[in-house]
């Protein structure tokens, strides 16, 4: 292994501090305490494993947790109706509604309906134009993670080439946004880019989302490259057991990046400890007090 290992959890770990350190701030000062709000519909285990621990890391930052959990069979006009009380509930400061949701109920619509204020997963129209046209914004969690540790372990942005795989709103859109912003020079590819090792081999920077185990090949980077893995992937190992495994085949990356992040322990604790962050800023905003350092990019 040459390459330096990009610690998510250890890095999640510090930005969460920084949220505690604000929360405790807001109470101790404006008697405010930031709230967020999960929608969870359906009784995915995946899911309910990542709202869990979601709720658990906002408890513990010192926020409040308003879990909401629906059967799998609630229309879409309740869940809207639900999204409506949370937009007016002054106690609730960031509204999630984890995605996806199942096929009769429309994800653009329930998106939308969301306040733009409250839209911590920043997927909302509005702040999606925000984001491209350079305003200020709430950033998705998952690019917003992979910009804090390529500030940390990238060296200085400007000028670099980034290949981001994976085109969807949630990541790689964003994440060239994001490149853009920090004057990369910034390729999309994605399941139909023709050459892609070729092209990842130009990359100073990758980042992959496709959702593929072990898609990208060590082979394909240069010599020195950033890698920032986003795959979640849980693979059979043929003996009853699963392993996490990213979109990056670690085992042939490492010995040829200059800075990998590991699945897991990467970019998936970020994207939570990213999420805490967008509620406090979100609160500090909804009531016009000072935003809090470090906690956006
Ligand atoms: N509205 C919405 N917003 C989301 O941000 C959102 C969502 N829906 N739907 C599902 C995906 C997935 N996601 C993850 C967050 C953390 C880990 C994470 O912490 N992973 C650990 C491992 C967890 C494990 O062992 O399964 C790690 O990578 O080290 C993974 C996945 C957020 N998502
Ligand atoms: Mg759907």
């Amino acid at each position: 292994m040459t390459a330096q290992l990009i610690d998510g959890k250890a890095f999640a770990a510090t930005l969460r501090e920084k949220v505690a350190d604000h929360v405790a701030h807001l109470k101790r000062t404006h008697g405010v305490t930031p709230g967020l709000a999960v929608v969870l519909v359906g009784d995915d285990p995946a899911s309910q494993v990542y709202v869990r621990s979601k709720q658990t890391q906002t408890l513990v930052a010192g926020m409040h947790s308003y879990e909401y959990t629906l059967p799998s069979e609630t229309s879409e006009t309740d869940l809207l109706g639900l999204i409506r009380e949370l937009n007016a509930d002054p106690d609730v400061h960031g509204i999630l509604v984890q995605l996806p949701l199942s096929d009769h109920i429309d994800e653009a619509s329930v998106i939308e309906s969301i306040d733009p204020a409250k839209d911590v997963d920043g997927f909302h129209p509005v702040n999606v134009g925000r984001l491209a046209t350079g305003q200020t914004t709430l950033v998705p969690c998952t690019p917003m993670g992979c910009l804090m540790m390529l500030r940390e372990y990238g060296g200085r942005l400007t000028g670099q080439h980034a290949v981001v795989i994976g085109r969807s709103n949630i990541v790689g859109k964003p994440m060239a946004q994001l490149l853009l912003r920090e004057n990369c020079t910034v390729t999309v590819a994605h399941s139909k880019t023709v050459d892609l090792a070729s092209l990842v081999n130009r990359a100073d920077i990758v980042v992959a989302t496709v959702g593929r185990p072990h898609f990208v090949q060590g082979e394909w980077l240069k010599t020195g490259a950033t890698v920032i893995d986003v795959g979640i992937n849980r693979i059979d190992q043929g003996d009853d057991t699963t392993r996490l495994v990213g979109d990056v085949d670690f085992d042939t990356a490492k010995d040829i990046a200059c800075a990998i992040t590991p699945v897991p322990g990467g970019v998936g604790p970020m994207t939570i400890a990213c999420l805490l962050a967008n509620t406090v800023t979100a609160c500090c905003r909804q009531l016009t007090l000072p935003e809090p350092v470090g906690l956006t990019v």
